[in-house]
């Protein structure tokens, strides 16, 4: 599935946000979100899955159909959105969470059917999460709760995937391990937007890189490697670090030495 955005712009009340965010994403690409904290990247997650419906959602088409008018449950039916963060109102067990991707297909009086419970528990199996399957949801670490999170998202068997800084909170091995999972459902042909803070993840990770700068309009898109160069990291953060090679990989590097003296 392929996701086009062409000139959205959105405002909470008089506060733009994003002014004319013109980007593509085609099948099979995982594309990474990119920028300073409060420049709209979680807003442009909430135009993409309807949080926030308006005017703006003419200007997103999912294989050329704008968004605008698309009822949620067929929204649902494409697209799987993993939050930043997200408070549990009751104690439901993990499984139970990760089912609750599959809500777009039920319908009537049915309740869930087997393929419903398979898509779930592959889904746990996939994020390495099946032993936490009778856990109650509130007792999870943050890590434990992404994860659960992801599976529900992976439950949903969509051909679109909205990732929300999926590894903020996952020790090391979980962070390649989501990367790894991610990547497997690319192979598969499915779509990713990815927002993620760490410019080495888009480098190892990302097929192209979309980054917000401080006036909500994209400064920069295309392949990391020729998106995130010396000069766009320090018109975002200015002077703090530097893009090296080791073998055929980039890595940014901090100034370490500038750090340790402050
Ligand atoms: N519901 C809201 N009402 C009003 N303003 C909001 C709302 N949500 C976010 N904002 C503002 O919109 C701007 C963009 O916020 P957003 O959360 O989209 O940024 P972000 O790029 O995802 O940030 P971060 O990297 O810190 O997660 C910020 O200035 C924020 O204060």
């Amino acid at each position: 599935m392929t996701i086009h955005v062409e000139q959205l712009s959105f405002s909470y009340g008089s506060h733009q946000v994003l002014r004319e965010i013109s980007f593509s994403v085609p099948k099979g690409q995982l594309c990474g979100l990119f920028g300073p904290n409060g420049t709209g990247k979680t807003t442009l997650f909430k135009c993409l899955t309807g949080v926030m419906p308006g005017k703006h959602e003419q200007h997103i088409f999912l294989e050329d159909k704008p968004l605008h008018g698309m009822p949620p449950k067929q929204r649902a039916q494409m697209m799987a959105y993993v939050p930043q963060e997200h408070t549990p109102p009751f104690p439901y067990q993990v499984k139970e969470v990760v089912l609750m991707g599959r809500t777009p297909y039920m319908g009537g009086v049915y309740g869930p059917k087997t393929s419903d419970y398979e898509a779930a528990v592959e889904a746990m199996e996939k994020t390495g999460i099946t032993s936490l399957a009778e856990v109650p949801y509130t007792q999870l670490s943050g890590g434990q709760r992404q994860l659960t999170l992801l599976a529900r998202a992976f439950a949903q068997q969509t051909e679109m995937l909205l990732l929300d800084e999926p590894t903020a909170s996952l020790d090391f091995k979980n962070q390649m391990l989501l990367w790894k999972t991610i990547r497997s459902n690319m192979k598969a042909g499915k779509t990713a937007i990815i927002c993620t803070h760490d410019p080495n993840h888009v480098f190892w990770f990302c097929d192209a890189v979309v980054v917000l700068g401080r006036q909500g309009s994209i400064i920069a898109q295309g392949r990391p490697q020729d998106v995130l160069t010396d000069e766009v990291l320090r018109e975002i953060y200015g002077e703090i670090s530097q893009v090296e090679q080791i073998g055929h990989r980039s890595v940014v590097m901090p100034f370490l030495d500038t750090v340790m003296d402050m």
